[in-house]
């Protein structure tokens, strides 16, 4: 049987040239990637955001200097990838896109969930093009082909938080992609972005790349999803706020997705959908340090009491810490330790799943609970 593997690189793993190296080196060390799927380099799905509403609000000045920064560091990175012009007249077609998408939110003094999309999509579509050029600039002995994921990764019309049609992305995954599953070929392609049933662009949701990257393992049967980010993998917490968390080795279906919806930012919630129907394993891993491993997400789930992570997600008006793992009921001691941690009244029960328990923050500091609730993983379990 074949083995196929879609890797995909989050806006921190394309965020200049020197990452965009350390991508191209990723995929030529594994013979088996067959679809690399890019997120826009990092920063700039919130530059245009800025630059919509810039538009909006009439401010030409500000528009301008957005407009002026989101290509010059695009062209910067081409410069220091690519000797040859060609990549700039590419890349001048999608400038020029958001040029006319800004006066066009100028003269509407406003901008609608349908047209952002539009906008959104260049930030995709300028870093696929320079790293599908630096595969091909990279990996000469294949074929290296940049695909529209919009082409295949078929929509409802839900803009910026559109649902993906299974069965069309199949059918289009038939005729477009297959074709180029040999050993000789890559594509490259887009995260986050699809097409609706009328051709208009549509979005998955903010941080949906990885949702693209399963959905397009999926329509493969492909044998894992690799998603390369700057941790190299799912940790005990955030290693940004809590220094002592430890990398996982391996995490269910369900506990990652208990995970991410949460609040770990590090796989968007609905990545595991699709690979859970197939039982693709997802690995999670940094593309700065490969070397590193990572986390490996299958659909075997520990029979006992584990407690693999802690979470933090902040709600409008109070902040929930939940516990991941398994059969967390049966732990007596959770509501203890995080009392005696924690305090008596700084929390209260909020909800329990086959995966998780959560409690809302109420009278505390959340990322000092969620440091304290890290030390009671630690230091008792
Ligand atoms: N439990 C966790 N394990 C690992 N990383 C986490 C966790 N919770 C939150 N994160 C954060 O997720 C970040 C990676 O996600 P993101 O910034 O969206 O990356 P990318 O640019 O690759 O999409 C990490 O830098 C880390 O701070
Ligand atoms: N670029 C989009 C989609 C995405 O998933 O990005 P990242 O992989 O960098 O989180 C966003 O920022 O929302």
């Amino acid at each position: 049987m074949s083995k196929w593997i879609v890797a995909k690189f989050g806006g921190s793993s394309v965020k200049d040239a020197e990452a965009m190296l350390r991508v191209s080196n990723v995929v030529d060390a594994n013979p088996d990637i067959r679809i690399v799927v890019i997120s826009a380099t990092q920063n700039t799905t919130n530059q245009l955001e800025f630059i919509a509403r810039a538009a909006s609000s009439g401010d030409s000045e500000t528009l301008k200097s957005l407009i002026l920064e989101l290509t010059n560091r695009h062209t910067t990175i081409a410069n220091e990838l690519f000797s040859s012009e060609e990549v700039h007249s590419e890349l001048k077609y999608l400038y020029d896109e958001v040029e006319l998408i800004g006066e066009t939110i100028s003269n509407a003094r406003m901008f609608t969930p349908k047209i952002m999309d539009q906008l959104y999509s260049v930030g995709e579509r300028m870093s696929s093009l320079l790293v599908s050029d630096l595969i091909r600039l990279r990996m000469p002995d294949h074929k290296v082909t940049l695909l529209d994921a919009r082409d295949v990764i078929k929509t409802n019309s839900e803009f910026q938080k559109a649902e993906p049609q299974i069965d069309l992305i199949a059918e289009k995954t038939r005729e477009l992609i297959y074709p180029h599953l040999n050993k000789d070929s890559i594509i490259v392609t887009q995260g986050f972005i699809g097409k609706d049933l009328l051709g208009n662009t549509t979005t998955l949701g903010r941080e949906g790349s990885d949702y693209s990257a399963a959905l397009f393992g999926e329509a493969i049967d492909a044998t894992l999803v690799q998603i390369w980010t700057d941790v190299a993998g799912i940790a005990s917490s955030d290693p940004r706020l809590v220094k002592n968390a430890k990398f996982i080795a391996t995490l269910s279906y369900d506990e990652a997705t208990a995970l991410a919806t949460l609040g770990a930012k590090v796989l968007f919630p609905t990545t595991l959908l699709p690979t859970k129907r197939k039982d693709i394993p997802v690995f999670v891993g940094s593309s700065i340090h490969p070397e590193a491993g990572g986390t490996t997400v299958t659909k075997y789930q520990d029979g006992k009491f584990s407690l693999k992570a802690v979470t933090f997600l902040q709600k409008k008006e109070y902040g929930i810490v939940s516990f991941i793992g398994c059969h967390l009921d049966q732990s007596p001691h959770l509501v203890a330790d995080l009392r005696s941690y924690l305090g008596e009244s700084s929390f209260d029960f909020y909800d329990l799943t086959s995966v998780s328990v959560s409690f809302k923050i109420v009278n505390s500091d959340p990322t000092l609970a969620l440091i304290k609730a890290h030390e009671i993983l630690v230091t008792h379990y």
